[in-house]
């Protein structure tokens, strides 16, 4: 079963709990919360406040995406916060490993996020730990880009090596998915969609919700 994640970038930030209310009702699994720092990548959004002010309006997983630098320091406040999954970038931790097994000790789900450029070597002796993998199909940083198909084979190459080891990290894509591109993605292995303009900027967000779910399961 593919999961649905709409990203709460695109979202009108004044009005957060009634459309995570919406993608809840229209059957999204995870609720993305992109997490920047100005420093990591070049925009400032939300932090630790703003997810425990949504955590008691949905049931939803709340799917940290911590685009910030050296994210070590700042795990506890994210779990106390509400986070479910806490997904940190490769390319930001001096020490994944031990970041990576600093989150499984404190009971939450880990994840490890691939910038573009970053190849799958990044990731291999780590894979064991984690439960996501989260390739970036955009630059960290900015919602509405266009998707990056030259991502497609490193998704098809994390299946194989995922499915080779027999470990059951999911993979997760984030950055340009709409209907058209989440079909590449899903058919090249992806299994959780990332989408934050396709769901958020549409007229109906439940709809795009289910859309999404349709287009990925044909
Ligand atoms: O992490 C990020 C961007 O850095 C994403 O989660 C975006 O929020 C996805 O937005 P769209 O590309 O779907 O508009
Ligand atoms: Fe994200």
């Amino acid at each position: 079963m593919i999961k649905i994640a709409p990203s709460i970038l695109a979202a009108d930030f004044a009005r957060l709990a009634e459309a995570v209310q919406k993608v809840e009702a229209a059957g999204a699994s995870y609720l993305h919360i992109d997490v920047m720092d100005g420093h990591f990548v070049p925009n400032i959004t939300i932090g630790p406040p703003v997810i425990a002010a949504l955590r008691p309006h949905t049931r939803l997983v709340f799917d940290v995406h911590l685009m910030i630098a050296a994210p070590e320091r700042y795990l506890s406040d994210f779990i106390r916060a509400g986070a479910d999954i806490l997904t940190v970038h490769a390319e930001a931790c001096i020490h994944l490993h031990r970041t990576l097994g600093a989150i499984k000790m404190a009971g939450v789900r880990a994840g490890v996020a691939l910038n573009p450029a970053t190849p799958l070597t990044a990731v291999e002796h780590v894979l064991d730990l984690v439960d996501l993998v989260l390739v970036m199909t955009v630059n960290p940083g900015f919602g509405g880009q266009k998707f990056i198909k030259g991502m497609l084979p490193k998704i098809a190459a994390l299946r194989a090596l995922i499915e080779r080891r027999g470990l059951k990290a999911e993979i997760e894509v984030d950055g340009g998915i709409n209907t058209q591109t989440a079909a590449l993605a899903v058919e090249a292995g992806a299994a959780v969609l990332v989408a934050g303009s396709a769901v958020f900027l549409s007229d109906d967000p439940g709809a795009a919700v289910r859309a999404l779910a349709a287009v990925s399961s044909t």
